[in-house]
């Protein structure tokens, strides 16, 4: 009788495999917390972008939200025109980072964390489609540069080139805060099965994607990748997009959603501008991996997936 493969029995080299952390063991968030995705209506003007989104997440947080995630690009109209002439220098901070400085202002004097959705960054000559996550104490904790620039051609239905403006960045972010340790995705870096895989082995609760999908690909494939992201890697996906402006250059899919370890929708909207509260408890990614145990399962001796900046660093 031939007999069964067993997961100890791989022959992986060890530096290779990347093992997913159990939950409770990585260090001590807050393991119920509510979240707010604030689907934010944008216009033109910067000013009334930055007051508005100030707005939305003192009443998120007067909700109770512990968590607010923005969407992306929310200071700006989402467009390769407008990049530029919106983008900040976050390093420079201040004047310079008008956004920056509200979000880190309002996570501080509201005591909460904020992952800010994201904003057109200018650092030398280079524009990129950033994230920043600030921490309750009002700190910088992260950003993240969009990896995966969203280039789309779908003649007669959808052409878009963010290369065109932005560069992409060059490292996958993973942060830990007071509420779970989060990976960071933009929007089109969703599709990209790879990075949430790379996050969860990374031993993250919650991957957070500020997106704004559009009217061809969002009904079909905005929903489905966020639950797919969600299932495979047994944690919870958040997504946060711009409200519809159907007169806007691009038109955003909107339907910011929470999705929990077991791929179910917990929660989401429809179009128009909403600010979807939730709860999340991360007590559920140990319950769905003790009912499906997917990593113990996992043929690590026939496929695997390599972490380079681990790989890496061990050999430097
Ligand atoms: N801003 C984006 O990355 C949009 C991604 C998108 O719409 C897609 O279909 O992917």
């Amino acid at each position: 009788m031939a007999s069964a493969y067993k997961p100890e029995q791989a022959r992986v080299p060890p530096t290779l495999q990347l093992p997913v952390p159990p939950v409770n063991t990585l260090f001590s968030p807050l393991f119920q917390f509510n979240i707010a995705l604030c689907q934010l209506s944008v216009t033109m003007d910067k000013e009334r972008n930055i007051a508005h989104a100030r707005k939305a997440i003192v009443e998120a947080a007067e909700k109770g939200a512990q968590l607010v995630l923005l969407p992306e690009i929310w200071n700006s109209p989402y467009s390769n025109d407008s990049f530029p002439v919106y983008a900040e220098d976050i390093a420079a901070g201040g004047d310079a980072s008008p956004s920056t400085a509200m979000m880190s202002e309002v996570a501080r004097s509201l005591q909460i964390t904020i992952v800010g959705g994201s904003i057109p960054e200018r650092c030398g000559d280079r524009l990129y489609n950033t994230c920043c996550v600030f921490g309750k104490d009002g700190k910088l904790l992260a950003k993240h540069r969009k990896l995966h620039l969203f280039d789309i051609d779908i003649p007669g239905k959808i052409t878009f080139k963010e290369s065109k403006t932005l560069t992409a960045g060059e490292n996958p972010t993973i942060v830990d805060t007071d509420v779970g340790r989060i990976g960071i995705g933009i929007c089109y870096d969703i599709r990209f099965q790879e990075l949430a895989i790379l996050y969860a082995a990374r031993g993250a609760h919650l991957i957070c994607y500020p997106g704004a999908f559009n009217m061809t690909t969002g009904p079909l494939h905005w929903e489905l990748l966020q639950r797919a992201r969600a299932v495979d890697n047994q944690l919870y996906v958040a997504t946060c997009s711009p409200a519809r402006d159907a007169d806007a250059g691009y038109v955003a899919w909107g339907h910011s959603t929470l999705v929990g370890p077991f791929g179910e929708v917990l929660a989401t909207t429809e179009h128009d501008e909403a600010t979807v509260m939730a709860e999340i408890d991360y007590s559920l990614i140990e319950l769905r991996r003790t009912n499906l145990p997917l990593e113990k399962q996992r043929r690590g001796d026939l496929y695997q997936l390599v972490d380079i900046q681990r790989l890496n660093s061990k050999s430097t």
